[in-house]
């Protein structure tokens, strides 16, 4: 593996949720492998799981971690090639990418969306610059419009928490927020379930939040929430912003926050969220510190995503 940027990178889901639940079982299997190699972390937004689990999972790998918020840390980075650098912006990105290169054997990095110009996020112009420039493998720690190592984390949870011998009905379903959320974890989430033969995926939001279709792929979109979530065995819950009215919240309606009465026309759901979830406005506190909620077990799933995901770009090196 190349680089980490979407599920097109990886040599199929099934395969790579096998390598995380094998480093959960087996954490230091392979602790020398990263031995003498070095990741740099860098943020340009906040983070609490990405930044930990990922430390940790190249810890158990052997490797040394430099962890960099360049937002805060560093010089205002220009992203735009041949622009005159009179502003704001003190460094190109063509250097700061070209110098971390130097510095670490492989990078990842976190570039939140702008959500006002959906052609820049959209072809993602900031990741793709780090990716131009670095000369090393780049892994996304969440970029403009995918999440992938949440995703493969999801697929694994999904895996190790499935019991019966069918293939589980997943829903997820939009929910109200105050403010307007990137696409990028639905997207990511969509296109890793779309890729995956072991669920039975759809969608539920109000109109208006329609994806973009090519991360939707096939799955049925429901704008009747109660109608998407009968029978669901397991709720991915997530806010997201218009695509369609870029970057707008449109729609609030709080009918839409997950409740104990939602789960009742579920098969006893499991509910999951990628976090920070804002209680209350997202997912009531019911759900969360009730017997459905498996978003701590979700979360503390990451580091073994991750540790999947930098080992195999390990092994291509
Ligand atoms: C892993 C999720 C990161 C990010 N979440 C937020 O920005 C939440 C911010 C908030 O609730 O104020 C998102 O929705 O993409
Ligand atoms: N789910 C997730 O990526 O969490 P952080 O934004 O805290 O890293």
């Amino acid at each position: 593996m190349k680089q980490f940027i979407s599920v097109d990178d990886v040599p199929g889901v099934p395969r790579m949720v096998d390598i995380a639940l094998d480093y959960k079982k087996n954490p230091f299997k392979d602790k020398g492998l990263g031995a003498q190699k070095t990741l740099g972390m860098i943020f340009l937004n906040p983070s609490l799981r990405t930044r930990l689990s990922t430390q940790v999972a190249a810890r158990n790998l052997g490797m040394e971690v430099i962890v960099f918020n360049i937002g805060k840390e560093g010089w205002a980075l220009e992203m735009n090639d041949g622009v005159v650098m009179n502003g704001s912006t003190t460094e190109h990105v063509k250097e700061a990418a070209a110098v971390m290169g130097q510095y670490f054997d492989i990078l990842s990095i976190r570039t939140f969306p702008g959500l006002v110009d959906k052609a820049e996020d959209y072809t993602e112009k900031y990741i793709q610059q780090f990716i131009k420039y670095a000369g090393k493998p780049v892994i996304s720690l969440e970029s403009a419009t995918l999440h992938p190592l949440q995703s493969l984390t999801d697929a694994l949870t999904i895996r190790e928490t499935w019991q019966e011998n069918r293939k589980p009905k997943v829903v997820m379903t939009w929910a109200p927020h105050v403010k307007a959320l990137p696409q990028a974890v639905p997207n990511s989430f969509a296109e890793w379930m779309n890729n995956w033969d072991e669920v039975d995926f759809s969608i539920t939001h109000p109109e208006g939040y329609e994806l973009d279709p090519k991360f939707v792929g096939n799955a049925p979109v429901i704008y009747n929430q109660q109608e998407a979530l009968k029978d669901a065995d397991y709720i991915y819950v997530k806010n997201w912003s218009s695509y369609k009215d870029y970057g707008q919240i449109i729609n609030s309606d709080s009918s839409w926050m997950l409740t104990n009465k939602h789960l009742e026309v579920t098969n006893n759901a499991k509910v999951m969220h990628c976090l920070p979830v804002r209680r209350n406005l997202v997912i009531a506190d019911e759900v969360l510190d009730g017997p459905n909620s498996i978003v701590v077990q979700e979360a503390g799933n990451r580091t073994w995503a991750a540790q999947a995901v930098i080992s195999e770009i390990l092994r291509n090196q």
